[in-house]
């Protein structure tokens, strides 16, 4: 379990830094440059948890997509550890909205997928694997194939099988937003205690204000027109933390603050205010 156990270590922790400068994207609609995102910049220090926050279409996505490496800046740039990103990277773990898992794979496959692809040999593969199946409960669904899992069994599948590259950035779109409000809590809860753990970078885009205090140490809202950062808002709440934490009065100021921001831009960006 040597490599396992090494993923924890205070050296991954140092790992993680996200430096976004500058940052504008544009996208070409009708045979016209339109910009979508003006402007960005932040740093998120290594091992730190961030969500994205706003309303529909301010770039939330498109943010995520330019660290990951699936789109490039108009201007401006992004880098992780101090190195520029121009293409997708095993240093970075993607988790999709939609279930993404292979359909012709089983668990196991799905989640071993990136570690072949690096040539990992198969004894490692395994132990990494079954490590990670165990932890969130997957194991004995191992040998299923996604349609024979439920939606918060293959989100499970999906996370981890961005973990088992160990990436020291974790993106992740809008992870939960197809589960019921049950699951969506529980994976919450897992989510952070597998994060207490590894202590990746998390960079979250979500659309749920509760999630996204109860999940982040800084919420960065959006706003529209053009897309750009309208505030960062920090999230002091305790950790670790627990589901019952939603109904402290420290959690709903926090949750009313960021209602507020949220709505002012929500309404901009419906032409209503
Ligand atoms: N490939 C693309 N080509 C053209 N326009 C795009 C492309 N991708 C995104 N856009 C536009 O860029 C804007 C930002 O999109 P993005 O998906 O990043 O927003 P979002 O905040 O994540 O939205 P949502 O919350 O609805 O998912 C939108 O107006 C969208 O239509």
């Amino acid at each position: 379990m040597t490599m396992l156990i090494e993923q924890g270590t205070p050296q991954q922790a140092l790992k993680g830094l996200v430096e976004v400068e500058d940052l504008s994207i544009c996208f070409q609609r009708k045979g016209q440059l339109i910009p979508v995102l003006e402007s960005i910049d932040f740093t998120i220090a290594p091992g730190e948890f961030v969500c994205l926050l706003g309303p529909s279409g301010c770039g939330k996505s498109t943010i995520l997509n330019a660290i990951a490496g699936f789109i490039k800046p108009y201007s401006g740039s992004v880098t992780v550890d101090r190195k520029r990103i121009v293409r997708p990277g095993a240093d970075r773990g993607f988790v999709f909205q939609q279930y993404s898992l292979l359909p012709w794979k089983t668990t196991f496959q799905n989640v071993e997928f990136g570690l072949k692809i690096q040539g990992i040999p198969a004894a490692k593969r395994k132990e990494i694997v079954n490590y990670y199946l165990n932890r969130v409960g997957l194991y004995k669904h191992r040998n299923s194939y996604p349609y024979q899992l439920s939606g918060g069994m293959q989100q499970r599948a999906s996370i981890i099988r961005a973990l088992v590259n160990s990436p020291s950035v974790l993106l992740m779109d809008e992870p939960f937003a197809a589960l019921d409000a049950q699951t969506r809590h529980m994976m919450q809860e897992l989510l952070l205690d597998i994060w207490s753990e590894l202590k990746a970078t998390v960079i979250f885009v979500t659309h749920d204000i509760e999630e996204a205090v109860f999940l982040s140490d800084r919420i960065f809202v959006m706003g529209v027109n053009p897309g750009r950062i309208k505030q960062i808002v920090d999230v002091p709440l305790e950790r670790p933390r627990h589901i019952d934490i939603m109904v402290t009065s420290e959690f709903l100021q926090l949750n009313r603050e960021v209602f507020e921001l949220i709505r002012e831009e929500t309404l901009k960006s419906m032409e209503l205010s």
